[in-house]
């Protein structure tokens, strides 16, 4: 178990920035998400932290030492990767026991026995173990890999897109998998991806990497309920938050079309009040932000909106509504009747919206 902690970090491959400025930290025993798009710089997060490269700025510590001088070997960290690295003419059994055989500080054999075959039944691949590893499918591979990570008892398991080859039915019990291993060992684990549903379901905290630098780092809730920017805010959530112009007028966020605004008292401040018909001329530049799901039609409602598309999703539906100029996503239970180009009439709870600065983007609640 370890805490990890990134100061400052920059990473230049030549010209190329690759990470700049990254703060990050990791509390022992927690289960971390590292999300972000591709060229984010997920990978390279790992791979310094790994010791498989070197910051060009900034400071690696785990459970509060400076690594920079140690050896990817030293650093006691295990790193599960998307590609599953497994020696293909060998048994599993002889794969689990590889990483216990190292030409020094070889481990006595009873202990290698004993390792393997707690690590072999807390996968469930135990009736596995004499088996070949080519003659295994994608799950049971990627199952190995992780065991081959867990034999060795490290500080912080590193977990780069590990289930992101896997069909979505295996990737989903997988997930389960991997969060009740993480629980069970206790350890700090560190996983990248850049699906944010997965990020969101697995994670303690989840940290969102833009461009090389961490914008929002949080629980799973706080992240969602209350994006630090529109980037974070229309990343994470399926659909996204619907994001919709406005301006800041005499203390009112006054939203362009439909025509709603709310009192707006300053950072931490600035929810409540009921929609109201009005022009949007003049102020500071703003973005409404409204989950789908909190979008509910109701025939008394005061805005009009036209149907203009029909998603079934099982337990509910996912509409696109038409709104003047704007259009709006809405989340809806699938028992709710409704045709495309059907007129409806639709309202939201003012204290879930959340206000962004249009010119920067970022969430007037994060002001300071
Ligand atoms: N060895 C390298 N040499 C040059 N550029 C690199 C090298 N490794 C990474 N980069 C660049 O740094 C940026 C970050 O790469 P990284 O692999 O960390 O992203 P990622 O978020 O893991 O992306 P993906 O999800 O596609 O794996 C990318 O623009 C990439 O092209």
């Amino acid at each position: 178990m370890a805490h990890i902690r990134l100061e400052n970090i920059s990473k230049k491959f030549g010209s190329h920035t690759a990470l700049s400025g990254l703060d990050l930290e990791i509390a022992d025993g927690e289960f971390f998400v590292l999300l972000g798009e591709t060229g984010a710089g997920k990978t390279t997060t790992l791979r310094l932290i790994a010791g498989l490269e070197k910051p060009t700025e900034g400071r690696v510590l785990i459970d509060g030492v400076d690594v920079a001088e140690w050896g990817a070997a030293e650093r006691d960290v295990a790193l599960v990767l998307q590609q599953y690295s497994l020696y293909p003419r060998y048994t599993v059994r002889e794969n689990l026991e590889f990483p216990l055989r190292p030409k020094i500080r070889r481990l006595p054999e009873e202990e290698i026995r004993e390792r393997v075959a707690r690590a072999a039944k807390t996968l469930r691949i135990e009736h596995l173990l004499d088996r070949k590893t080519d003659r295994l499918s994608g799950g049971e591979m990627q199952r190995v890999s992780i065991g081959r990570a867990i034999v060795r008892k490290p500080r912080v398991f590193l977990m780069d897109e590990p289930l992101s080859a896997l069909d979505a039915k295996l990737r989903e019990s997988l997930r389960t998998d991997l969060k009740s291993l993480q629980v069970q060992l206790g350890a700090t684990f560190l996983f990248v991806t850049h699906d944010q549903i997965e990020a969101m379901s697995m994670g303690d905290k989840v940290g969102v990497l833009n461009h090389g630098r961490i914008v929002q780092s949080g629980t799973p809730q706080e992240i969602y309920n209350n994006p630090r920017d529109t980037y974070v805010a229309s990343f994470v959530g399926s659909p996204p938050m619907n994001l919709l112009d406005g301006r800041l007028v005499d203390g009112r966020a006054v939203m362009a079309a439909p025509g709603f605004e709310l009192p707006y008292a300053g950072a931490g401040g600035g929810s409540g009040g009921m929609p109201k018909a009005s022009g949007a001329a003049g102020g500071r530049p703003l973005v409404f932000g409204i989950r789908p799901e909190d979008v509910h039609l109701e025939s008394g409602a005061p805005v009009e909106a036209i149907v203009h598309d029909v998603e079934n999703h099982g337990v509910e539906k996912i509409l696109t509504l038409q709104v003047g100029g704007a259009t709006l996503r809405a989340t809806v239970p699938a028992r709710t009747d409704v045709r495309i180009e059907q007129p409806v009439r639709f309202a939201w709870n003012p204290e879930k919206v959340v206000l962004f600065d249009k010119e920067s983007g970022i969430n007037l609640r994060h002001v300071a």
